[in-house]
């Protein structure tokens, strides 16, 4: 177990990477299961821990998983089983994308029921409801969900009641090797969207639409190996623009791709923070006061609801009054009641949240309760005065490679301390400094 420490007022400056997507890369390392033959070829792979559990659960259906730093190699000529193991699949939802591959591949899926997590109940209807459309039946037994076909799905027109991510993957990636032409209406237009798409059309499938509402499969005999570069993390690089933003800075965001970020970008213009826009990256230039201003979370091209935490961070100090709108997740302001311990003023009626801003914040000790959360609270860290600890540091590992090492590189007064050790050591230093050391001390 660690804990994140840091020390708020350093202005950040310089510049900093950031890598391949988390949520282009989860679903292709799902969708890489439909390659019959070849071998496939990802680069640009976040080292996440979500990657590692993703791979976990591709190599437990037999697949042959290879990951080292310049590429992810991923061979499933031959699957062995059908069934994933709950022991992966219940620390990561995500890894509920293996069902459209191992579907199509082997005609039958049994993935233990994704069950909630802190931000929401996140129900799966929208997946299912494609694939019995697509011909599967579907059974929940003992907590497992089981899909079977008899011979080949079939296309289908789903229209989805809400454009939901996971499930226009899922579907996308079922019908790609599906009898006949499936239309997807309502679905997702996320940049991770159309990232799968391509890869999936570099192993010989036929999509078209993707990053539209509208996406239309013509199902192909076999999918093959092919090479693919994972797209760059619009989440990360926002999460670093806002991290210049909050500190007054000037960071360059190499490899942010300013279309994957218009409403980011846009919102924050509208604070007073100057964005130039270059061919390989995001140049973010800040310098107080910010102007305070509302933000409504919404499907893709809307403004993220995975940057809406670290928003949030950044309107507790900027100069007057904001309302924080969620409509993705019925339960995303968790990281509320921790920016409250800094001394933001919030205040929540429903899925609302009014921010009044205020010069500055103080430091506290408080917990990671979901990744964004863990990242907006290093963030209001970084604009707090005085030294703040922040737990919970496993969600914040789910989505960020090397964040203090990066925000360190900016100039940040951060570091990551395993909290055993530190125990040990304030331990070591209360006897240290008394001079009859007590049971209770020690
Ligand atoms: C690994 C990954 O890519 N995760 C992202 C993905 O999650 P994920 O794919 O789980 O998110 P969805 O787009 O499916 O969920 C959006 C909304 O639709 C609802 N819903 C979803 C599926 C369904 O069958 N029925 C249903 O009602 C959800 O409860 C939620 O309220 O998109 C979210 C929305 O941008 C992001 O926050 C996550 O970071
Ligand atoms: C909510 C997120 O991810 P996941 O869907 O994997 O929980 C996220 O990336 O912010």
């Amino acid at each position: 177990m660690h804990k994140i420490i840091v020390r708020g007022g350093r202005r950040l400056t310089g510049t900093v990477r950031v890598g391949g997507a988390k949520n282009a890369v989860l679903p292709i390392i799902a969708a890489a299961l439909l390659a019959e033959s070849g071998e496939c070829r990802i680069l640009d792979v976040p080292h996440l821990d979500d990657v590692r559990t993703i791979c976990g659960v591709v190599s437990a259906l037999g697949a042959g998983v290879e990951l080292d730093a310049d590429a992810l190699r991923i061979k499933a000529d031959r699957l062995t089983t059908s069934e994933a193991p709950f022991e992966l699949v219940r620390k990561m939802r995500a890894s509920f994308l293996v069902m459209g591959p191992l579907l199509a591949r082997t005609g039958v899926a049994r993935i233990p029921l994704p069950g909630g997590c802190a931000i929401g109940t996140r129900p799966i209807d929208q997946h299912l409801k494609g694939f019995e459309a697509m011909g599967a039946s579907i059974r929940l037994e003992h907590g497992m969900i089981e899909a079977q076909v008899d011979g080949r799905l079939q296309g289908a027109k789903i229209y989805l009641d809400v454009p939901s991510v996971g499930a226009t993957e899922n579907i996308m990636m079922a019908a790609a090797t599906a009898r006949g032409t499936t239309v997807i209406e309502n679905a997702a237009q996320e940049p991770e969207i159309v990232d799968l798409a391509n890869f999936l059309n570099a192993m010989g499938a036929q999509i078209r639409g993707a990053g539209t509402g509208i996406i239309r499969i013509d199902g192909v005999d076999a999918l093959h190996g092919c090479t693919h570069t994972v797209i760059p993390d619009r989440i990360e690089a926002g999460t670093y623009m806002i991290a210049a933003a909050i500190t007054s800075g000037h960071v360059f965001v190499e490899n942010a791709i300013g279309d994957h970020l218009r409403p980011v970008i846009s919102k924050l213009q509208e604070m007073g923070v100057e964005i130039l826009e270059h061919e390989s990256g995001l140049e973010v230039i800040a310098s107080a006061p910010l102007r305070a201003v509302d933000v409504k979370t919404l499907p893709y091209p809307g403004f993220p609801t995975d940057m809406q935490a670290q928003m949030m961070a950044l309107l507790t100090v900027s100069s007057g009054t904001s309302v924080v709108t969620e409509t993705v997740f019925e339960n995303r302001f968790m990281h509320v009641e921790a920016l409250q311990r800094m001394k933001a003023s919030i205040k929540v009626d429903g899925r609302t949240a009014i921010v009044t801003g205020q010069s500055r914040l103080e430091a506290a000790k408080v917990c990671a309760t979901d990744l964004r959360a863990g990242a907006a609270l290093v963030l209001a860290a970084l604009a707090a005065e005085g030294q703040s600890e922040i737990t919970g540091t496993h969600h914040i590992d789910r989505g960020y490679v090397a964040f203090e090492q990066k925000l360190r590189q900016l100039g940040a007064d951060i570091a990551r301390v395993a909290i055993e050790a530190e125990v040990e050591q304030a331990a070591v230093e209360r006897t240290r400094f008394s001079a009859k050391p007590s049971l209770a001390t020690l």
